[in-house]
């Protein structure tokens, strides 16, 4: 088992940490660290784990460096790291940074670039992966055993595909929980008790998404599964479509895969 060191203590950071401390990755092996004391307190109370505020402790104890900031803050907390990054393998959760930028700040080629989401927390994650050439099929695995603690992995052949990665999987849960907050707010608007709409949003969107995993039909038929010809199922489904769901859905998805790739274009700048 490897020693993991996760810079910067967040919600992806404590997503992951969960994931793999609830797999058995022993959690004397894992450090965190952070700015926030408060914030490493919690982490350390709650997984069992190693914290710190230096950010190089923990780099030089570990043999995977993960990076868990901010995108804003990668560049300096990278150039502040090389002096410890050596042969250690880097996985950088960052949206729209490069492998290349990674590099070049750490002194490092062993990067791989990952983005998985917030359902990690719960096991119920995915990650898209992209590897660069220098990172080894050992390496490769052990950052799937990392990443596997937070749910499904998916390699990409390509880093551009990441961008795309980010618009669905990575910015997607946003998406469900978008829409469970509008039918709350509708089923309160239609008499219901907040509790209550609650209730029956959150476990129609549990049931849907098992439907959705568990079941040999595509997600087109199961809709019409539930659409009754001329019933209210339909009525509510041509209210949307006639509304542009379809294009909006698309506009804001490619806004997300824009945004990924902004965020590359601006480093280069
Ligand atoms: N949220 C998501 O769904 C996903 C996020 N990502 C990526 O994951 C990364 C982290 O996002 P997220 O966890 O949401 O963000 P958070 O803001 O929750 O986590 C970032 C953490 O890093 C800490 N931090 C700030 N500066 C430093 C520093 N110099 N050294 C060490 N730690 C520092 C922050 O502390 P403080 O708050 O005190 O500044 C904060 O605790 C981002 O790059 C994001 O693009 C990827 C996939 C999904
Ligand atoms: O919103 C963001 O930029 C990050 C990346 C994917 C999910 N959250």
């Amino acid at each position: 088992m490897k020693k993991i060191a996760f810079i910067g203590g967040g919600n992806m950071a404590a997503s992951l940490i969960g994931g793999l401390v609830s797999n058995g990755w022993t959690a004397e092996y894992i450090i965190v660290s952070d700015p926030s004391v408060e914030r490493l307190a919690y982490l350390q109370h709650t997984f069992g784990i190693q914290t710190t505020q230096d950010n190089s402790a923990a780099a030089a104890y570990a043999e995977v460096i993960v990076l868990a900031v901010k995108p804003q803050v990668m560049q300096s907390v990278c150039m502040s790291l090389s002096e410890q990054v050596g042969s250690q393998l880097i996985i950088s959760i960052a949206a729209g940074i490069p492998c290349s930028a990674i590099s070049q700040w750490l002194g490092s080629q062993t990067v791989i670039r990952c983005m998985p989401n917030t359902p990690a927390l719960i096991g119920a994650g995915i990650s898209g992966l992209f590897a660069t050439a220098v990172v080894t099929a050992e390496q490769k695995q052990l950052a799937e055993r990392i990443l596997q603690g937070a749910g499904k992995v998916s390699w990409l052949t390509q880093e551009v595909q990441i961008d795309a990665v980010t618009a669905i999987s990575g910015s997607g849960p946003a998406y469900f929980f978008l829409l469970v907050e509008a039918m709350i707010a509708s089923g309160e608007q239609l008499g219901l008790s907040r509790a209550v709409a609650t209730e029956l949003a959150q476990q129609t969107a549990l049931g849907a998404a098992k439907m959705l995993v568990q079941s040999p039909h595509d997600a087109a038929t199961l809709r019409q599964q539930v659409t009754s010809p001329q019933g209210t199922t339909e009525a509510a489904i041509k209210t949307f479509l006639n509304g542009g769901f379809m294009a909006l859905a698309e506009q804001a998805i490619t806004a997300a895969a824009t945004r990924s790739q902004e965020l590359a274009q601006q480093l280069s700048q």
